[in-house]
């Protein structure tokens, strides 16, 4: 038993990040499952492919792969999220010892994940879930690192988890011990709803931007002027996407426009509502996905109400620009605001800083305003009332108020944008008209309400008919 460290499940994300454990001089241990005729030799053949592999030790067999671990072993999952995870457990579980650690590195719900991290715990074993941000690319090159768990067990894979991290601007790793049990997965989660309205929103600028009759490669150009202050990797990949042809056509404008979604943005909504986060951009995002879902609707329904393809909006390009950027602080408060309300009712006492700090590199959503952010969240926990955000959202707003009343007059679906305005112009109203709902509670189910006059007193009645 001479390997480090153990990769359990060759999937795309397990093959980058052992050999990026490789690249990095740690003796991994990989297995892959064997299934007849269709996984066969999986991490052999692997470790065949790759040079930095040649030092790696390759299983199909579980109780070898944890014998080939030094204790307390360490081991990694990167399988598929939801029952597997279990599966794969109680397959693990004979062949572990007291103080082993495993750690989940999928996508899995952070509610499971608390439930494992109880469960592990009768059998002496440590569970960190992992959120794990980057993609294929960020896996071998250094990926974002989200573990939640025991803080002592964190020590123990510390130095793994970190050395194959991406790095920040200071060269520090964008790996940091998020917090107590689910917590990891929590943020992962809530990475991937912030993920969801910024793809989101860089397709309504899309949108725009062609209903302007601008080809995807003009508005790619467009785009790239926009890496000076708005910089990120979702607009870096959105102008390389815009950019891809087949021969003369743009690939682009051949991918059928339904949005799949694998869950993350699904509970991100769920988790909102249940503490309570109006997160509207996120939950927004995710119902475009689904909309988009209803091709056959929408092809049907378009035949009854639309006449006109080509909508004619009057909007100048930095408008379009500065809705953008609008729409991306309220997109990123909200997600904030959700991880702040969550450590509070959980009591997981997150530093939102050192959050986002693991997230200017290596994730998917890293940006300039993320590295921005960094600093911000030292300072307050509500982005909102931060002086330089102030600044910028008072320039901006008129531009998001003109492109999306310009886009709602010629029928250009932009629900991020405009929820982006709504939510603002809500939580920025001082009297809002939630008194008629409190009114309308108490009239038919007498749920009482609070008075202006006399706060103190929680709830009055009114004998309304
Ligand atoms: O952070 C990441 O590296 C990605 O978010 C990753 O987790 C994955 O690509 C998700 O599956 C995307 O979510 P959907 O499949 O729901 O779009």
């Amino acid at each position: 038993n001479t390997s480090d460290f153990g990769l359990f499940g060759l999937g795309v994300m397990g093959k980058s990040l052992c050999r990026n454990l490789a690249n990095n001089g740690f003796k991994i241990s990989m297995y892959n499952r064997h299934v007849e005729g269709v996984e066969e030799n999986v991490a052999k053949n692997f470790k065949d492919e790759y040079p930095e592999l040649s030092n790696a030790a390759a299983f199909d067999d579980i109780s070898a792969f944890v014998k080939s671990l030094q204790q307390p072993r360490k081991i990694m999952l990167m399988v598929n999220a939801g029952k597997t995870i279990d599966f794969v457990l109680e397959d693990l579980l004979p062949h572990l010892s007291k103080n082993d650690i495993i750690i989940d590195g999928g996508n899995s719900n952070y509610v499971n994940t608390k439930e494992r991290f109880d469960y592990l715990k009768t059998k002496g074993i440590h569970f960190i879930g992992t959120g794990v941000s980057g993609g294929e690319e960020g896996a071998l090159r250094g990926p974002s690192i989200m573990p939640g768990g025991d803080l002592a067990a964190y020590k123990s894979v510390q130095l793994f988890l970190e050395t194959i991290a991406a790095k920040d601007q200071n060269n520090l790793p964008c790996c940091t011990y998020v917090g107590p049990e689910g917590s990891g997965h929590f943020i992962k989660m809530v990475h991937n709803g912030i993920e969801y309205a910024e793809m989101q929103l860089l397709a309504e600028v899309c949108t725009i931007l062609e209903s302007t009759a601008k080809n995807p490669d003009e508005i790619a150009n467009i785009l790239e002027t926009w890496k000076d202050n708005a910089n990120s990797y979702l607009l870096e990949i959105t102008i390389d996407i815009l950019r891809k042809k087949e021969g003369d056509d743009w690939l682009v404008k051949k991918i059928l426009d339904k949005a799949a979604n694998k869950g993350t943005g699904n509970w991100t909504t769920i988790a909102s509502a249940e503490l309570g986060v109006p997160s509207t951009l996120i939950a927004s995002a995710l119902f475009a996905r689904y909309t988009s879902f209803n091709k056959g609707e929408r092809l049907a329904n378009n035949e009854i109400y639309r006449n006109t393809k080509k909508a004619k909006v009057d909007i100048a390009i930095d408008e379009v620009r500065e809705a953008y950027q609008f729409a991306r602080i309220i997109n990123h408060y909200q997600g904030f605001k959700l991880i702040y309300e969550a450590s509070n009712a959980y009591s997981w006492n997150l530093n939102l800083s050192e959050i986002a700090r693991i997230w200017t590199s290596g994730c998917i959503i890293k940006s300039s305003l993320m590295k921005d952010l960094v600093d911000i969240l030292k300072d307050t926990k509500n982005i909102l009332n931060n002086p330089r955000l102030v600044e910028s959202i008072n320039q901006y707003k008129p531009s998001v108020k003109k492109v999306v009343s310009q886009c709602v007059l010629n029928d250009l679906t932009v629900p991020c944008l405009s929820e982006s305005i709504q939510f603002f112009n809500g939580i920025t109203t001082a009297y809002s008209s939630a008194n008629i709902i409190q009114a309308q509670r108490d009239y038919f189910g007498a749920h009482t309400y609070q008075r202006l006059d006399d706060v103190k007193v929680k709830s009055h009645h009114t004998n309304w008919k």
